[in-house]
């Protein structure tokens, strides 16, 4: 590395608070629908006239913009990803990566004490905080599901139990490619009304349902013939993560599928990089939580009782994988 690198690693955060601010502003979404002055957006999103101008500047700079003379455009890929009016609008996961900034600002505090610097966003008090998570889970996971489901075959598969489940986006992909099959949604009831609202927009109310409850202390029914549980571990702490996967596992009929999908580290825990910092993502956001190793995750669903585990040989753009297995 040079200490140019260095400089520009450690100033990354200007570039991200800038797109930041273009997405809660709602800038792209405007600027895809028809270019405009700054002093026109400005007055279109009550801001200073100095402070937008510099704003647009810098989105331009990062080429989220063109300008054309006084005026400013969304360029083809901000209107695909971050105007509202886009099926593939990111701002979600984008603003959910916002409301996360301040507790990585004291990462320090976090390391020296151990102990998260506050609620998380799963159990935050702002609906907004928590909608931004969800609705960015959903983001993330509309990305990968597409790639997913084909890859696992779950013809032969009635019911489906999808572990924290969040948005519901899994079990959506899934019953979509599968006409026979069901699912139950699993999460917290503060999710309820935001997943029964994506699992309804997907016209697949009458086949998903959504159960309520904490999984750490809560019972879930049986008789399921796969077990989806995806990016909910890592909250946890080594002892409640196999605990979840036990009960999810008794939830199943013999020869139930078991897949869980997680950020999942090399045994050395140094790379890939994304699950190393995600490991800090949760000391900041949880009183538990870390990124496991392949090892660790296939040690917890042996003691859970699931044989022939085996990493499913998928590359997705999340950079996570999925471990496989069948319980009984
Ligand atoms: C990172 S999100 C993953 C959502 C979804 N599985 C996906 O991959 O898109 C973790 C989910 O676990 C849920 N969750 C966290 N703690 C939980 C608990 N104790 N009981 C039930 N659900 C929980 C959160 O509400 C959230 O929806």
């Amino acid at each position: 590395m040079t200490p140019g690198e260095l400089l520009k690693l450690s100033g990354a955060y200007w570039s991200s608070c800038a797109l930041h601010a273009g997405v809660k502003l709602d800038l792209f979404t405007k600027l895809a629908e028809a270019p405009a002055t700054a002093g026109e957006i400005g007055r279109a999103t009550d801001c200073d006239l100095r402070g937008i101008t510099m704003l647009l500047d810098a989105l331009a700079g990062l080429e989220l913009l063109a300008k054309q003379g006084e005026r400013y455009e969304a360029t083809p890929f901000s209107a695909d990803y971050l105007s509202k009016k886009s099926e593939r609008y990111l701002g979600h996961i984008i603003l959910h990566h916002h409301h996360l900034m301040d507790g990585w600002t004291r990462l320090d505090q976090a390391v020296r004490n151990g102990r998260p610097t506050w609620s998380g966003p799963s159990h935050s008090q702002d609906d907004s905080v928590r909608e931004s998570f969800l609705m960015g889970m959903f983001n993330m996971a509309n990305q990968s599901a597409p790639l997913i489901t084909p890859a696992i075959d779950l013809s032969a598969r009635k019911r489906l139990l999808d572990l924290g489940g969040g948005p519901g986006t899994y079990a959506i992909h899934f019953c979509r490619h599968n006409p026979q099959l069901r699912a139950v949604v699993f999460d917290l009831p503060s999710t309820r009304p935001i997943a029964e609202r994506t699992v309804a927009n997907a016209g697949l109310a009458e086949r998903i349902s959504f159960q309520a409850g904490d999984i750490t202390s809560d019972p879930i029914a049986g008789g399921f013939d796969v077990l989806w549980v995806s990016q909910l571990l890592h909250g946890e702490g080594p002892a409640s993560a196999a605990a979840i996967l036990k009960k999810g596992v008794r939830a199943l009929l013999p020869g139930g599928l078991v897949l869980v999908q997680e950020f999942i580290l090399e045994d050395s825990r140094t790379a890939p990089l994304f699950p190393a910092l995600f490991s800090l993502n949760m000391l900041v956001n949880t009183t538990e939580g870390q990124s496991y190793s392949q090892g660790e995750l296939s040690r917890m669903l042996a003691e859970a009782g699931v044989r022939d585990i085996r990493r499913l040989e998928l590359e997705l753009p999340s950079g996570a994988g999925i471990i496989t297995g069948v319980a009984g």
